[in-house]
C-alpha cells in the first residue's frame, strides 16, 4: 500500500512539476499587465495567433486594452498596442531588452546559420557603409543597370516581342525586383568567362531566374519553418532548398563573379578573417539573400497594383516621373540611350515617396520582438507603469496598433497616395492621436536597434522599377474591374505581405 501511495505521490508531483514548467500556474502579479494564458498548457494562444495575428491582437486589445501579456508556445509575450508608448520599447537599453538573442535562435532554425561574436555589429556597420550615404549611390547604379538588363534587354535589338505579353502581376513584379536586387548585391557573370558582355548579361538573366524559382518555393515554406511546424516532407524540402542556396551562393562561386557589392563582400571577408568556416559563410550568404530579397518584390507588386487601381495616383506619379526625366535632360525615345536614374533624381519624387509609404503602411506588417534580459518597468504614455518579468518577451505589431488606427490614419483601409504629403507637396510627418504627436506613425522597417538598414536602397529599388515601367512600357490589368486581392494572413509578422492570389496583367514595350 505504501509503495502504491509513493508511486502516486511521485506521479502527482511530476505532473505538478510539468504543469509548473508549462506555465500553467503563472498568475498576474500586482503591477503587471493583464495576463491571458489561453486554454492550452504551454501552447497558450499560439494556434489563434498563427492563424491570423492581426485578428487575434485586435481581439486581445478589445478585451484587455493597450497592454497585455499572452502565452505563445512556452513564452510570455507582452504586446503594447498604444503607438504613443512605443518609445519605451524602441529606446529601452539593450541591457534590458535585447534583439540579438531572439534573432540568433531564429536564424539558426531558419537558415542553419550559427552567428559569431560581434555578428550583429558587423551587419550594422557594413549595412550603414554600403546601403546608405555614398554607398547607396553605387548600389542604386548597380540596381539600375541590372533592371535595364532584365526589363529592357530587347530594346533596340529589333528582335523583341513588340506584342503584348501576359503574366501574373505578383509574379512579374517579384521576379524582376528580386533578380535585379540579387544581381546588384551578389554580382554578375564575368564577361571573360562568358565570352562577351552580351553573353554575360544573358547568363545573368538565366541564372537569376533559376534562383528566383527556387527562392519562391522556400518563401512559401517560410512562415511554417519560422514557427517550427513544418510536416516531415516539407522539412525535407526545406533542407533540400537550403542546400541549393548554400551552393548557388557559395563563397567559391562568388569568387568567380564581377561587381559583387561591398555589402556582401565585406561581410563575407570579416567572417573569414574571424575564422568562420567556409560552409558557415555560405549559409550567411543565404541569410543576406533572404533579408534583402524577401520583401521588396512583394512590395513592388502592391505598389504597382495600387497605382493601376487608382488612376488619380497613377496620373500624379506619371507626371512626376516625366518631370524628373525632363529636368535631368534625358528622353525616352526609340534608338536613344537607355534612361539612367541616379540617386539624385530619386531624391526629387515626393509624390512617389508618399505612394511608396502608403503602400507599405497597408501591406508591411512585421512583429518586432525583444527578449527581456532583466526585470523591468515599462512606462506607458498615459503615465501607468507595468512590471515585466525577466525571461519574457516584449513585442509590437505596428500594423494593427498604428498603421490601421483610424485616429492616426483616417479611413485606414483606403489607399490614398497623398496621405504622406503636405498641402505644399512636401513629406508629411505630423500625425496625431489623442491630440499628441505620434512619432512612430508607420513602421514597415521596424525601429530601434534592428531597424531595416536596407530601407533607403529598398525604396530606391521600388522607385526605379516604377520609373522604368512607366517610361518604357504600356501595361494594363486583363480585367480592370478585378478586386484588389486579400492579404495572405498566414504571413503576418514577417515583413511585406503577399496576396492570396495573383492578378493577370499584360505589358508590352512602347517601342
Ligand atoms: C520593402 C522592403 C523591405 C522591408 C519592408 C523590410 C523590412 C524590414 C524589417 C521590418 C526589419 C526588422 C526586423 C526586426 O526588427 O525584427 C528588417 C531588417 C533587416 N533588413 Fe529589411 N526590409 C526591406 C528590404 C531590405 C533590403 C533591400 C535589404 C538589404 C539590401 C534589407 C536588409 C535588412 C537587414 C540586413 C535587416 C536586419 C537588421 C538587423 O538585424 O539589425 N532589407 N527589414
Amino acid at each position: 500500500m505504501n509503495l502504491i501511495l509513493s508511486v502516486l505521490l511521485a506521479l502527482f508531483l511530476s505532473v505538478l512539476g510539468g504543469l509548473y514548467l508549462l506555465g500553467a500556474f503563472r498568475r498576474r502579479r500586482p503591477g503587471e499587465p493583464p495576463l491571458d494564458r489561453g486554454l492550452l498548457p504551454w501552447l497558450g494562444h499560439v494556434l489563434e495567433f498563427r492563424r491570423d495575428t492581426a485578428k487575434f491582437l485586435e481581439r486581445m486589445k478589445e478585451k484587455h486594452g493597450d497592454i497585455f501579456t499572452v502565452q505563445l508556445g512556452g513564452f510570455y509575450f507582452t504586446f503594447i498596442m498604444d503607438p504613443l508608448s512605443f518609445g519605451s520599447v524602441v529606446k529601452e537599453a539593450r541591457a534590458k531588452l535585447d534583439f540579438n538573442e531572439f534573432a540568433k535562435k531564429l536564424v539558426e532554425r531558419v537558415f542553419g546559420y550559427y552567428s559569431m561574436e560581434g555578428d550583429h555589429k558587423f551587419l550594422q556597420m557594413y549595412s550603414n557603409k554600403h546601403l546608405m550615404g555614398d554607398g547607396l549611390v553605387v548600389m542604386t547604379q548597380a540596381m539600375m543597370s541590372n533592371l535595364q538588363n532584365l526589363m529592357l534587354h530587347s530594346v533596340g535589338s529589333g528582335d523583341h516581342q513588340n506584342g503584348w505579353q501576359e503574366d501574373g502581376l505578383f509574379k512579374y513584379s517579384y521576379n524582376i525586383v528580386f533578380r535585379a536586387g540579387y544581381l546588384a548585391l551578389f554580382g554578375n557573370e564575368t564577361a571573360t568567362k562568358s565570352g562577351s558582355l552580351e553573353k554575360a548579361c544573358k547568363a545573368d538573366r538565366l541564372e537569376s531566374d533559376e534562383l528566383f524559382y527556387e527562392f519562391r518555393k522556400y518563401d512559401q515554406l517560410f512562415p511554417n519553418l519560422a514557427y517550427g511546424v513544418l510536416g516531415p516532407s516539407q522539412k525535407m524540402e526545406a533542407e533540400r532548398l537550403k542546400k541549393i542556396f548554400w551552393d548557388m551562393l557559395s563563397v567559391q562561386k562568388m569568387n568567380n563573379r564581377d561587381n559583387i557589392s561591398g555589402w556582401v563582400l565585406d561581410q563575407q571577408q570579416v567572417r573569414a578573417e574571424n575564422g568562420m568556416e567556409e560552409y558557415m559563410q555560405n549559409r550567411f550568404m543565404f541569410l543576406l539573400l533572404w533579408a534583402s530579397q524577401g520583401n521588396t518584390g512583394p512590395s513592388a507588386f502592391w505598389l504597382l497594383l495600387f497605382l493601376m487601381k487608382h488612376p488619380e495616383a497613377m496620373k500624379a506619379v506619371r507626371a512626376e516621373v516625366e518631370q524628373v526625366l525632363l529636368e535631368s535632360g534625358q528622353e525616352v525615345k526609340r534608338g536613344g540611350p537607355l534612361v539612367d536614374l541616379t540617386r539624385d533624381m530619386l531624391l526629387k519624387t515626393p509624390v512617389l515617396d508618399s505612394t511608396v509609404e502608403e503602400t507599405l503602411r497597408l501591406t508591411a506588417a512585421p512583429v518586432l520582438t525583444r527578449a527581456v534580459l532583466q526585470d523591468l518597468s515599462l512606462k506607458m504614455a498615459d503615465g501607468c507603469e507595468y512590471s515585466i518579468r525577466e525571461g519574457d518577451r516584449v513585442a509590437l505589431f505596428p500594423y494593427t496598433a498604428v498603421q490601421m488606427d483610424p485616429e492616426v490614419h483616417p479611413d485606414p483601409t483606403t489607399f490614398k497616395y497623398d496621405r504622406f504629403l503636405t498641402s505644399n507637396g512636401e513629406r508629411l510627418t505630423d500625425f496625431y492621436k489623442k491630440g499628441k504627436k505620434v512619432k512612430y506613425y508607420t513602421m514597415p522597417w521596424g525601429a530601434g536597434v534592428s531597424m531595416c538598414p536596407g530601407r533607403f536602397f529598398a525604396t530606391n529599388e521600388l522607385k526605379q522599377f516604377i520609373f522604368l515601367l512607366l517610361s518604357y512600357f504600356d501595361f494594363e490589368l486583363k480585367n480592370p474591374e478585378v478586386k484588389i486581392p486579400d492579404i495572405d494572413v498566414r504571413r503576418w509578422g514577417f515583413g511585406s505581405m503577399q496576396p492570396t492570389q495573383d492578378i493577370p496583367f499584360k505589358y508590352r514595350l512602347k517601342f
